[in-house]
């Protein structure tokens, strides 16, 4: 979506976006420091995601991230952009019971942060939760094929989507476009079975390990930029290795300290 340099992203430009073959591109993001990075890098809408439950609060699933968790984030995140569309991911828990609920959840990420819309798991199932979420004039990205809060119910970390379930995995991305959400988040779906739902509908399609042919990709930034311990899953792509550089840097800086190499002269006061 590279082009309008400075102009906020909004809804529209998703559209836009598909319409003129343009792709989008997602990151999560946590943090002001990686948000202010990612958004002046023109990266098009930052995910502040329950993944934050791995990746900032250590938890082994999504599954324990609380609203409360979440909401310091998504202020910071999204008080840090000047031109990226913010998402605050609704947690597990959250939204599931009903429409009231997910209402409430979403005017508390609106109204207690700056972010621009809200994302929630699950397409037939949720549907009734996206156009109460809608109506009140928030924008709500989707989520299906993979779904991480319903884990252990999938049985794992299972691609979704595989031959005859293709037509659930349709019949999903149609639910969620016509409750309203303005994109949908594809995650690890065969390639072709993300291409047909691409094909389908009105809006955007999000990869997020869909293969090529859907509208853009998002990714999880601690995957990513080499930073994630232990096991990614294979359709991430490493752009960086932050690990190693951080696991360096603190080895060089504890040798200096106990050589007492650090602090020099020139990182002390004079009297
Ligand atoms: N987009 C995304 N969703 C997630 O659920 C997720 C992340 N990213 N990144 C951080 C953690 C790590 N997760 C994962 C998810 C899958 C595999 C994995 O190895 N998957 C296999 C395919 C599934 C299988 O057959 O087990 C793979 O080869 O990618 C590893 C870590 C879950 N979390
Ligand atoms: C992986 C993306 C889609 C997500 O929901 C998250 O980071 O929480
Ligand atoms: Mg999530």
């Amino acid at each position: 979506m590279a082009d309008e340099a400075l102009k906020r992203v909004r809804t529209r430009h998703f559209q836009r976006a598909k319409e003129n073959g343009i792709k989008i591109t997602g990151l999560t993001s946590y943090d002001q420091l990686t948000a202010g990075i990612f958004d002046e890098a023109g990266i098009d809408f930052l995910l502040v995601g329950d993944s934050a439950g791995n990746n900032v609060y250590g938890y082994d699933t999504t599954l324990p991230v609380t609203i409360d968790d979440l909401i310091p984030l998504a202020r910071a995140v999204a008080g840090a952009v000047k031109r990226a569309f913010v998402v605050a991911d609704m947690p597990f828990g959250s939204y599931e019971t009903g429409p009231d609920e997910a209402l409430h959840t979403a005017f508390r990420f609106m109204k207690e942060t700056a972010a621009h819309a809200v994302k929630l798991e699950g397409g037939v199932r949720s549907a009734e939760q996206i156009r109460r979420i809608v109506s009140a004039g928030i924008p709500v990205m989707a989520h299906i094929g993979f779904t991480p809060q319903s884990e252990h119910g999938l049985g794992g970390h299972v691609i979704q989507g595989r031959g005859e379930q293709v037509e659930q995995l349709l019949a999903d991305a149609r639910a969620v476009q016509d409750a309203g959400a303005f994109a949908v988040v594809l995650e690890m779906v065969p390639a072709e079975a993300a291409a047909r739902v691409t094909a389908e509908l009105r809006i955007p399609t999000i990869g997020v390990g869909a293969g090529p042919h859907v509208d853009g990709q998002l990714l999880v930034w601690t995957d990513w930029a080499g930073f994630t311990k232990g096991r990614i899953p294979k359709f991430v792509k490493q752009y960086a290795n932050l690990r190693q550089t951080l696991t360096d840097a603190v080895s060089a800086y504890r040798t200096d300290v106990e050589a007492g190499s650090y602090p020099g002269p020139e990182h002390s006061y004079e009297d």
